[in-house]
């Protein structure tokens, strides 16, 4: 036999790993019940789960007579949960990537044991204000992308963003021993939700973004050294007792509700031509 044609020893031939892909499956129904309940899932709610799986929490979320959009794009699972669920109505698997997948556009609501590879990639999809209606999310996701996300210090301009509009806490944690194959990092239970009054409306999402941006560029530097190429020195004062803060602080000690006052000061005192980005 040709030396091309030759069979690849067996290591080469073996699947790729299922955590390749994120799949830890839940074994533990008390931890599907509790997102459930953490989310307040109503009958008459719209509910996606992303990385359905086998259906660990899509078969019980039915039992909440909601509608449940079932995402996973494994073709073998996908099988398996038409399968499992071809008498529910309620239930519809799309098999598609969730990262093509156009969301309902109407309120929903998302409970999900999400493949964590995917974790930033979901949040962006879920929380672009312009373009969802997610209303609250309850997410299993890695315990060190969750502190990222409730840190108390913020530093990426696009978690800014995201804290304007959404509430964000750790619920709890999620042994290892929940899921099989158990993943070699802590998890936890997550959840998102859409702030009764957000901090910004929809229509200025542009130019507050230009500001975190440019805010958040060098995210240890002073509020001053930050914010002195957009406000004068005698509107820094102004906004520094505003903010009740001590202008040497560093910027990213800064929290949403100290940029939205900043975000406003900025566009009542600061002539246009000094606001960050193209949107003057
Ligand atoms: C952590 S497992 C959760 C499975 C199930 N929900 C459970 O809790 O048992 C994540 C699931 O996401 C699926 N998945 C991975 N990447 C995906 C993608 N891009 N779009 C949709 N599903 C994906 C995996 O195949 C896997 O079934």
């Amino acid at each position: 036999m040709n030396k091309r044609h030759k069979q690849q020893p067996c290591a080469l031939q073996k699947k790729p790993a299922l955590h390749a892909h994120g799949q830890h499956f839940l074994q533990n129904k008390q931890v599907v019940k509790d997102m459930i309940r953490a989310a307040n899932i109503q009958p008459t709610d719209i509910v996606v789960d992303i990385g359905a799986g086998a259906g660990a929490i899509t078969m019980l979320l039915a039992e909440n007579s909601c509608r449940i959009l079932a995402v996973e794009n494994d073709p073998r699972l996908a099988e398996t949960l038409r399968r499992r669920s071809q008498a529910m109505p309620s239930i519809t698997v799309i098999e598609k990537d969730i990262l093509q997948m156009r969301l309902p556009r109407e309120p929903y609501q998302v409970i999900a044991n999400i493949p964590f590879y995917l974790t930033t990639s979901i949040l962006q999809l879920l929380l672009q204000p312009q373009n969802s209606l997610l209303q609250r999310a309850v997410l299993i996701m890695e315990k060190g992308a969750a502190k990222g996300f409730t840190s108390r210090t913020i530093r990426s301009p696009r978690l800014l963003v995201w804290r304007m509009w959404y509430e964000m806490e750790m619920v709890k944690a999620v042994p290892r021993g929940c899921f099989s194959p158990p993943p070699n990092v802590d998890s936890v239970m997550f959840r998102i939700q859409r702030k009764q009054e957000p901090l910004l409306p929809v229509h200025l999402t542009g130019r507050f973004a230009a500001l975190a941006e440019y805010g958040l560029k060098h995210p240890d530097r002073s509020i001053y050294d930050t914010l002195n190429g957009i406000f004068t020195p005698p509107q820094l004062k102004h906004l520094a007792a505003r903010l009740g803060v001590d202008r040497n602080l560093p910027v990213c000690r800064l929290n949403e509700r100290q940029w939205s006052l900043v975000f406003d000061t900025m566009l009542t005192h600061v002539q246009r031509l000094r606001w960050p980005g193209k949107h003057r």
